[in-house]
C-alpha cells in the first residue's frame, strides 16, 4: 500500500479583528465590513474595555481609534501589544497628520487609516495583514528546517501501520482535540506533529515547539508559559512564552514525561481551561492554542508509578498515535535510505551514488534502535566517508555492518566515543527518567538530551 502526501482538508481559520471606536456608528460601519470579508469581530468603545477583550480572547487584528473619548488611542497602542505581543494594529483617526501616523508607527502600530475611510480600503488592509503574517509564520518555518538542515520528511510509505498512523493523524488534523504521538526516539514524532498541524486549519499560524528534558524546572515554565520582569534572577524584562507565540496554532511538546509534577499541575490547567499565568505574574491570560504532545515512555507505566498525573495523560492523549519503530515497517527502510542519499549527495554537490546489493541487504538486516534519525545520520556519515559511485557497507558504521548490536568491552580497542555510547544507552536502559540518568552519569539533562540524540538511542 503506498500513499502519497496528504493533501490538506481543513480550511483556515477566519481572521479575528478587534474594534476599538468611541463612536457606534464607526464600529458598526467596520463590523459589517469585516464580518463581509470573513472576519470574526469582536467591539470595544473603551481602552479598558479593549484590555479586558483581549485578555479573554486573543486577536489577529486590531483598528484602535485615535481620540476614545478622553483616552488617546496612541496610548492604548503599546499596552495591547504587551497584553498580545502578536497582535497587528491599524490606528484610524480623522485627525491625520504625518507626525501621528509616525508616530503611531513607533508605538507599534502596523498601518494607518484616516476617516473617512472606503470598504476597499478595508479589504486592502485585511488582505495585507493576512499576508504578512502568513509570511512571518512561514519564514520562521523555513529558518528552523535551514537551522537543522534536514531533508524534507516524506510521508510515503508501503508500511500498513505507517499508513494507518498517517490516516489517523490526517482525520485528527480536522478536530482541535490534543493528540499524544507515541513511539521510539527518532521514529518521526516531530515530523508528524508538524504533519498534523500542516493539515488543520490551524496551519497558516505558528507552529511551535518547546523540548521538555531540556530545561530545568524554572525554565521550562518560564519558557512555556513565560515571564515577568524580577520573577527570577536573570528575568530582566517581560518575556511572553511559547504558549503565546503559538497563539492560533499549535504547541508540540516534545518529551511531555519528563515534566517535574507542579509544572504538569500547570499544564493540566491550561489544557483544561485554556488559561495560564506568567511567572510572577498574577494575572490570568488565555490562549487558543492547540497541544500536540510526544512520548517514548510507557506513560501508563510512569502513571501506575506516580510520576506521571493520570488526569493529565487522559487530557493529553484524547487522540493516540502509535509511530512504529523502523524494525516493525521494514519496507520503508530501503527507500527511506535512497531518499537520504538523494538530500545529501545533492547537499554535496556530488553525483548520487547507489547502494550496493551487500548494502541493501546489511539495512535490511540491521535493527535500527535509533529509527529513521538513526539511518538518516548513518547515510550522512557515508557519504562523507565513501567516494564512490557505489556505496559498500564498510562505508556504514561497525555496529550495523555487525548488526548484532554493540560488542563494547571496558578496556577493548574501542574509542572513548564507542564506550561513551554504550555506557549511556546501557544507563539509559536501566533507570526510568532523563534526570535520574544524568544523576547516575553525572552530567546535566540538557547534555544527556544532546548526547542520546547524537548517539541514536534507543528509548527505554
Ligand atoms: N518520514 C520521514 N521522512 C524523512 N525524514 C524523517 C522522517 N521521519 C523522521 N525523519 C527524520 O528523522 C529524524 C528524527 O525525527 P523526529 O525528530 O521527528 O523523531 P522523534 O520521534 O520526534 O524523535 P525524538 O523522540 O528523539 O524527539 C529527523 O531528522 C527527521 O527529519
Amino acid at each position: 500500500m503506498e500513499t502519497g502526501p496528504v493533501t490538506p482538508v481543513v480550511e483556515p481559520r477566519p481572521m479575528r479583528v478587534l474594534v476599538v471606536d468611541d463612536e457606534r456608528n464607526i464600529r458598526t460601519t467596520l463590523r459589517v465590513c469585516l464580518e463581509g470579508l470573513g472576519c470574526e469581530v469582536r467591539e470595544a468603545a473603551t481602552a479598558d474595555a479593549a484590555l479586558a477583550a483581549l485578555a479573554q480572547a486573543p486577536a489577529d487584528l486590531a483598528f484602535v481609534d485615535l481620540r476614545l473619548g478622553t483616552a488617546s488611542g496612541l496610548d492604548l497602542l503599546p499596552r495591547l501589544l504587551a497584553e498580545s505581543p502578536t497582535l497587528d494594529i491599524v490606528l484610524i483617526t480623522a485627525y491625520a497628520t504625518f507626525d501621528t501616523a509616525v508616530e503611531a508607527v513607533r508605538r507599534g502600530a502596523r498601518d494607518y487609516l484616516p476617516k473617512p475611510f472606503t470598504p476597499a480600503q478595508i479589504r486592502h488592509l485585511v488582505d495585507k495583514t493576512r499576508a504578512h503574517r502568513e509570511r512571518g509564520f512561514q519564514l520562521d518555518a523555513l529558518a528552523e528546517q535551514l537551522a537543522q538542515s534536514v531533508p524534507e520528511a516524506t510521508l510515503e510509505t508501503a508500511s500498513p501501520l505507517m499508513h494507518a498512523a498517517l490516516a489517523l493523524v490526517t482525520r485528527a488534523a480536522a478536530s482541535d482535540a490534543a493528540v499524544l504521538l507515541r513511539g521510539e526516539s527518532g521514529t518521526g514524532k516531530g515530523v508528524l506533529a508538524r504533519t498534523l498541524h500542516s493539515l488543520s486549519a490551524r496551519r497558516r499560524r505558528p507552529f511551535v515547539t518547546v523540548n521538555c528534558p531540556t530545561l530545568s524546572e524554572q525554565l521550562l515554565a518560564s519558557e512555556l508559559f513565560g515571564h515577568v520582569r524580577g520573577a527570577f534572577t536573570g528575568a530582566v524584562r517581560d518575556q511572553p512564552g511559547r504558549v503565546e507565540q503559538a497563539e492560533g496554532g499549535t504547541l508540540f511538546l516534545d518529551e511531555v514525561a519528563e515534566m517535574s509534577p507542579a509544572l504538569q499541575a500547570q499544564l493540566l490547567r491550561f489544557l483544561q481551561e485554556k488559561q495560564f499565568e506568567r511567572l510572577g505574574e498574577g494575572r490570568t491570560r488565555r490562549a487558543d492554542v492547540r497541544v500536540v504532545a510526544a512520548t517514548n515512555r510507557d506513560l501508563e507505566k510512569d502513571v501506575a508509578e506516580g510520576r506521571f498525573r493520570e488526569d493529565l495523560l487522559y487530557r493529553l492523549n484524547v487522540i493516540e498515535v502509535k509511530l512504529p519503530g523502523l524494525r516493525e515497517r521494514p519496507e520503508d527502510i530501503l527507500p527511506l535510505a535512497r531518499r537520504f542519499v538523494t538530500f545529501f549527495a545533492r547537499a554535496a554537490q556530488r553525483a548520487v551514488p547507489e547502494l550496493s546489493p551487500a548494502t541493501e541487504a546489511m539495512l535490511r538486516a540491521y535493527a535500527w534502535p535509533g529509527n529513521v534519525r538513526e539511518l538518516r545520520n548513518a547515510v550522512e556519515r557515508a557519504l562523507i566517508v565513501w567516494p564512490a559511485g557505489v556505496l559498500e557497507p564498510q562505508a556504514f558504521p561497525e555496529r550495523i555492518a555487525a548488526a548484532t548490536g554493540s560488542h563494547v568491552t571496558l578496556g577493548g580497542p574501542h574509542t572513548l566515543e564507542e564506550v561513551e555510547r554504550e555506557h549511556i544507552l546501557r544507563v539509559l536502559a536501566s533507570v526510568p527518567t532523563l534526570d535520574e540518568a544524568a544523576r547516575v552519569l553525572g552530567i546535566d539533562a540538557s547534555t544527556l538530551w544532546r548526547k542520546r540524540k547524537r548517539y541514536e538511542a534507543p528509548p527505554d
